[in-house]
């Protein structure tokens, strides 16, 4: 083993774990009674453990595991020369069509998810605590800030008794928490939203709400939104319909809305020969609304093209999607530009919650207030000291690395969870066909619009 200023890698285990999930609607369709993820956890030579989350699925698994003989005995200083390996030598999807997840096909993930994120994390979480400084230290110009700004994310959620008995979702009524009562059951009308909206401010002090659209009408959804900014006059809302609406109904919907929506997420995609960027460009052209993306620049060579175009205003850069020095990069040239930085998520546990947490305090100047899917699975910790979200805020750990403990027992626990499902991939057609017998994604439709 080389000798080396910095401990080595002596250890990597992948472990796949799943947690439970409510049936949460997206143009996809219906969220499974369960999500999946994998963990990263690093031992090196002085005695310490690193860790990362990443998406599920066994696709991710395999390609994190065929990593191992790059990253084990590797000095955790030479981190990215460690990626670049991985990156040089690691495999990559193949079949993208070029439209990246536009579509929100969920198998299309996999071409903007890079399963070696984890690693990096893991690698970031033992060099932090080498060097005695949290992760945000290490990152971009250092800790920006003490504390995170988080939105609430809020959902129409189904609750259909067939599907819940057919597949198990949980059933919290009994819970002596008024937001874990609430989240398992049905919301879909603008009061039932709000009423969402209210007991997460409760709970969390969220003053900033995203609500996932592509799930009703076009104008029943900005009926929600429309009560939200009643119920919180000062609160910023945004609504992201995944591409759902055509350029003129997106239009259409939303030049009305200047002045009650803060920004427009992802309102159109591809149409008529144009691409997605295309698109997002007229649309900019005609409404005057901050436009942000998780969809249409998912990589640098889609951000050179919506750059140009002025396709957009907010790249929601999830370090899952970008890396973690990635994300950071494109919040500085976000910065330096006059535009805005802030990240997508997907379901996840806190391992991804105190990551997002580091990277987010790395973000220089303004970033808008961060996604999360973690409220939906608060209670499902694989961590001794989950970070708290107080205020609207997410808190930023202070210690070295990422700065928090696994809980092994928990994580065994959710790994023989895992090991119980019947797929490990994310399907949101299949609860949909209790919903809607031969449901079908189709990204132009609303899911509950056929
Ligand atoms: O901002 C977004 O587009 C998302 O969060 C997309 C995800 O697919 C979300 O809707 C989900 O995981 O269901
Ligand atoms: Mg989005």
């Amino acid at each position: 083993m080389e000798h080396s200023g910095t401990p080595v890698v002596t250890e990597m285990q992948v472990i796949p774990v799943a947690g439970y999930d409510s049936m949460l609607m997206t143009l996809s369709g219906a969220h499974a009674p369960w999500f999946t993820r994998n963990l990263v956890i690093l031992k090196d030579s002085a005695g310490k453990t690193g860790i990362g989350e990443i998406h599920g699925g066994d696709y991710t698994c395999e390609a994190l595991r065929s990593c191992t003989p790059l990253v084990i005995g590797q000095q955790i200083g030479k981190y990215r020369g460690i990626l670049n390996s991985i990156h040089r030598g690691g495999r990559r999807a193949e079949g993208d069509d070029g439209e990246g997840i536009q579509t929100l096909d969920i198998s299309k993930l996999k071409f903007v998810v890079k399963a070696e994120w984890a690693i990096e994390c893991a690698l970031l979480d033992l060099l932090g605590q080498h060097l005695g400084l949290p992760m945000c230290e290490l990152l971009g110009e250092g800790k920006q800030r003490n504390q995170v700004e988080t939105l609430g994310y809020l959902f129409y959620v189904s609750e259909k008794e067939k599907a819940r008995l057919k597949l198990g979702y949980l059933n919290e009524s009994c819970s002596e928490d008024p937001w874990f009562r609430l989240r398992r059951m049905e919301m879909l009308t603008p009061e039932r939203i709000v009423e969402q909206a209210e007991v997460l401010h409760e709970k969390y002090g969220f003053k900033n709400f995203k609500l996932k659209g592509g799930v009703l009408t076009g104008s029943e959804e900005m009926e929600s939104v429309r009560a939200l900014k009643q119920a919180f006059p000062n609160g910023r809302i945004n609504i992201d319909p995944n591409g759902a609406w055509s350029l003129k109904e997106a239009i259409d919907l939303c030049k009305p809305m200047e002045g009650i929506l803060s920004y427009i997420e992802d309102p159109c995609g591809p149409e008529s020969g144009f691409s997605s960027r295309e698109i997002m460009a007229e649309f900019k052209n005609a409404v005057n609304l901050p436009v942000a993306t998780n969809m249409i620049a998912t990589d640098w060579r889609q951000f050179y093209h919506s750059a140009a175009l002025k396709a957009v205003d907010i790249v929601l850069a999830d370090p899952h999607f970008w890396g973690f020095e990635g994300s950071v990069r494109m919040a500085q040239i976000l910065n330096d530009w006059g535009l805005t930085w802030g990240s997508h998520s997907n379901n996840h546990f806190d391992i991804t919650l105190t990551a997002f947490a580091h990277v987010a305090a790395a973000a220089p100047g303004n970033p808008t207030a961060l996604d999360t899917h973690w409220i939906w699975q608060d209670g499902q910790n694989l961590l001794n000291d989950t970070p708290a979200i107080k205020n609207g805020y997410l808190e930023v750990p202070d210690r070295p690395g990422l700065g928090v403990t696994i809980n092994m027992e928990r994580v065994m626990e959710a790994n023989a969870f895992y090991n119980s499902l019947p797929s490990h991939d994310r399907d949101d057609a299949l609860a949909m066909q209790y919903l809607i017998p031969g449901w079908k994604y189709d990204c132009k439709k609303p899911a509950l619009v056929r």
